[in-house]
């Protein structure tokens, strides 16, 4: 029995039943909502599909899920280290390396469980399923029949196969050792390596690592009988045979002596305290067996505190395991129709791993982990499965290795674009926000952060320094701000990377008060007020900043109440030529589309000429984003149907814009579904000034706007950026407390770009 918690084995259990078996559906997408779907889906008009594949077997990429399909395929004879369970009680693992791979890397498995133990009847069984599928993935069959079974379908059939057991499992120890030596400035060639294992993952991770440098004589492999030495004959195989050292030991303990590094592919707590006392100084302690490990890291631990460990547990730091691996390779072969995964391909993953290991944390890891993130060093020498850069650097490294390797039938043609694809796939707000980072870039402005302290402007400045984006200030504390980035494992430095405007000490305190009694002295702030305000407040501070032109642009709101803010914001950077009122414009990244809503925070119930001029604003925002902004003004009434105040106020905004901004693509007022929806619009108005669907949706007053938002944010499981503050007379936006440090690069940007075109 594994030895997991009480607690684990009965939450795992209601996770599995609760709110309905399993952990996957198959989803169509595809309408299939009247008689011509129908048509087309189906019966008659699929035949065009199938007759377009008879002339071209190629469109099957094209017409058909294949290309993006993998099986995951297991007999269910060595499944985690729970060892031969069957393939009926494998399903549930094979279900979640479903899910991995479409959580990571947005690939659609059918996890395929077979009765089959015979080589011949696996290989025919699984060979049998080439036309259903872009790659065959093969798990936890056991050793040594996997050998044969991988190597007779990689021959027969013209899809990859990979056994990720295997090499999945080699990948990532691979890039693991590869950090451990670089961290221990080690070489391979002078290391004892000690396997315990002699299955699927052992053979194949230490076939890897000879590959590495590492040197035969110097590989003692154990198994379950014990040593594998030259002459024994129970429980051999020609895989195993290859590492046998002639040797009296037999067992584990009589060959841990002196190891460098341990791999473990075995069994759970064959690895004792004592064994590992006994091996060289700063060991690489690799324990994956799963779920439980060769040994516990706090014994190993307790006993050799210079130990490096690695378990293939998330419960623990360094966890080696092959979801790390195995939904960035697939998808960087599916996306060229690879032939093969060759070696070539393995050998960019491991090299693409290893280094992203060596880059800076990223925000979303920390999250992840409650917040803690680790620096490259002895407990952070692989990535975490949650960073989301393993999809854009595997994938495309191993994309290329196979076209260099002549095995894409489909090869890329424009890589750029290839990594922009992966990288909306990672962040949905990657391609809307794309244009505004490629204009930030070519002329970066200082955009002051008032909360500079906070972990979530750190990560952020770190994120905005490393895509060159903007030259930040933060308002903070020295002292504080030198823990912090040690903390959170950030290599940005004050002076070389971003500037500092300490609240407690700053040698422009004086000059920022007097500047602040001449914007506000009139607006009731006495000489008193001014100097206590700047010196507590980092808005004030921030705004006083933009207001003297130390920076371009400003961002704040993290904490306290908005209005705060916004009261600091008007007083002191006061609103744009011609503008008589802020209002506020949120975009919300839907899987359905992007869709900007204005005011979702600032005027309560604006009248005609208020959401007229907002809306000209608001137009302004979103032609930043290289989008050309079709606006809907919303009501509960449709062009007329209703004479409500509230219609007739949309209407006299309608009819403003008309005068005001001819050019602008407009209509109202309307209900949303007209909005979103044209063919419904065009039955109820067919000469409607707004094609298609409307991107900016202008709401009625503020709780309407709020109210929308969040439904929508919520329900359309949406990314917002926002909110953008329209109408200051230089940059400046409230963020709100859930901002995360994603949706303050995002807002630098957007805060940039501002700074740039009023300049
Ligand atoms: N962290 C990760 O990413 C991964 C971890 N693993 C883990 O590695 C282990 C092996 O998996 P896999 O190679 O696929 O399975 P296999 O069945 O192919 O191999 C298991 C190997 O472990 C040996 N073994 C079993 N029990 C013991 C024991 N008590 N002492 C020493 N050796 C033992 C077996 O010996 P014999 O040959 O004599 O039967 C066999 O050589 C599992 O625990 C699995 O969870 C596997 C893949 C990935
Ligand atoms: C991780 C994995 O594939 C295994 O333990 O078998
Ligand atoms: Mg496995």
């Amino acid at each position: 029995m594994s030895n997991i918690s009480e607690d684990l084995k009965s939450g795992a259990l209601v996770y599995h039943r609760m709110p309905r078996p399993g952990k996957l559906e198959i989803q169509a997408t595809k309408p299939l909502g009247n008689q011509r779907d129908l048509a087309l889906a189906y019966s008659p008009g699929v035949a065009a599909a199938c007759e377009a594949i008879v002339a071209d077997p190629l469109q099957a990429a094209e017409l058909t899920t294949r290309a993006n399909l993998v099986a995951v395929v297991s007999n269910g004879t060595a499944v985690l280290g729970l060892g031969n369970i069957g393939p009926l009680a494998s399903k549930p693992v094979m279900e979640g390396k479903a899910v991995l791979f479409k959580k990571f890397a947005g690939i659609d498995v059918f996890d395929i469980e077979l009765a089959a133990t015979e080589i011949d009847h696996l290989v025919e069984t699984v060979a049998a399923l080439e036309p259903t599928f872009g790659g065959i993935n093969l798990e936890d069959i056991k050793a040594p029949e996997c050998f044969e079974v991988e190597k007779r379908l990689r021959e027969r059939m013209k899809i990859p196969v990979f056994h990720d057991d295997q090499h999945g499992t080699a990948i990532i120890v691979g890039a693991a050792v590869r950090n451990a030596l670089e961290i221990g400035n080690r070489k391979i060639e002078d290391l004892k390596i000690v396997a315990s294992g002699a299955g699927a993952a052992a053979m194949a991770c230490l076939n890897l690592l000879v590959t590495l440098g590492a040197r035969r004589e110097n590989i003692w492999v154990c198994d379950i009988e014990g040593v594998v030495y030259e002459g024994r004959e129970t429980l051999m195989d020609p895989y195993k045979a290859v590492y046998a050292q002639k040797t009296d030991a037999r067992t584990l303990g009589e060959v841990i002596d002196g190891a460098h590094i341990f791999l473990g592919v075995s069994a759970g707590g064959v690895l004792k305290p004592d064994m590992v006392a006994r091996m060289a100084d700063r060991p690489l302690i690799l324990a994956l067996a799963n779920p439980t490990p060769e040994i516990m890291p706090e014994e190993a631990r307790a006993v050799r505190p210079d130990a490096m460990i690695c378990t293939g547990r998330s419960d623990f730091p360094n966890q080696v395991n092959n979801v790390l691996c195995f939904p960035y390779i697939f998808r960087g072969a599916l996306d060229v129709g690879a032939t093969d995964i060759n070696a070539e391909m393995k050998m960019a993953a491991v090299e693409a791993i290893a280094a992203l290991a060596r880059e800076t944390p990223s925000d979303v890891v920390a999250r992840a982990y409650g917040g803690e993130t680790r620096s490259f060093g002895p407990d952070s020498i692989i990535p975490s499965p949650f960073d989301p850069r393993l999809i854009l650097r595997i994938a495309p490294a191993v994309a290329k290795a196979a076209m260099d390797t002549g095995v894409a039938t489909r090869p890329i043609a424009d890589f750029d674009a290839y990594l922009d694809k992966l990288d909306h796939f990672v962040f949905r707000s990657g391609f809307i926000m794309r244009p505004l980072f490629a204009r930030a870039k070519q002329d970066k402005k200082r955009v002051i952060y008032a909360e500079g302290e906070d972990e979530r402007v750190l990560r952020a400045a770190q994120a905005v320094v490393e895509e060159g984006i903007a030259r930040p200030i933060l308002v903070a504390r020295p002292s504080v701000l030198e823990t912090r980035l040690q903390r959170f494992g950030l290599s940005i430095r004050p002076g070389q990377d971003f500037d500092v405007v300490n609240p407690e000490d700053d040698p422009r305190y004086r000059d920022f008060v007097r500047s602040y009694i001449e914007i506000a002295g009139r607006r009731g702030v006495t000489p008193d007020a001014a100097r206590t305000l700047v010196r507590t407040s980092s808005t004030v501070i921030s705004a006083l900043a933009v207001k003297k032109g130390e920076a371009d642009a400003m961002l704040c709101g993290i904490e306290g109440r908005f209005s705060r803010h916004l009261r600091h914001v008007r007083d002191i950077i006061g609103l744009a030529p011609g503008v008589r009122e802020l209002a506020a414009l949120s975009l919300l990244i839907t899987p359905k589309g992007n869709f900007f809503i204005c005011d979702t925070q600032v005027q309560t119930e604006p009248t005609a000429s208020d959401l007229a001029e907002m809306t000209i604003l608001a137009a302004a925002h979103v032609r930043r984003f290289g989008i050309e902004p079709k606006v809907a003004l919303l009501s509960h009434s449709n062009f007329g149907s209703n004479d409500t105040a509230c219609a007739r106020r949309m209407r006299g905004a309608y009819e403003l814009l008309a005068e005001r901004a001819p050019e602008l693509e407009v209509d109202g007022e309307m209900q949303a579904e007209a909005a979103l929806l044209p063919d419904i619009r065009e039955r109820i108005y067919p000469h409607s000034r707004l094609s298609g669907v409307a991107n900016v949706l202008v709401m009625p007053d503020l709780d309407a706007a709020d109210i929308a938002y969040n439904m929508i944010k919520v329900l359309g499981d949406a990314l917002p950026v926002g909110p953008i503050l329209m109408g200051t007379a230089r940059p400046a936006h409230i963020l709100g407390p859930t901002v995360t440090a994603r949706g303050i690069v995002n807002m630098t940007a957007v805060a940039v770009v501002e700074a740039q075109s009023e300049l």
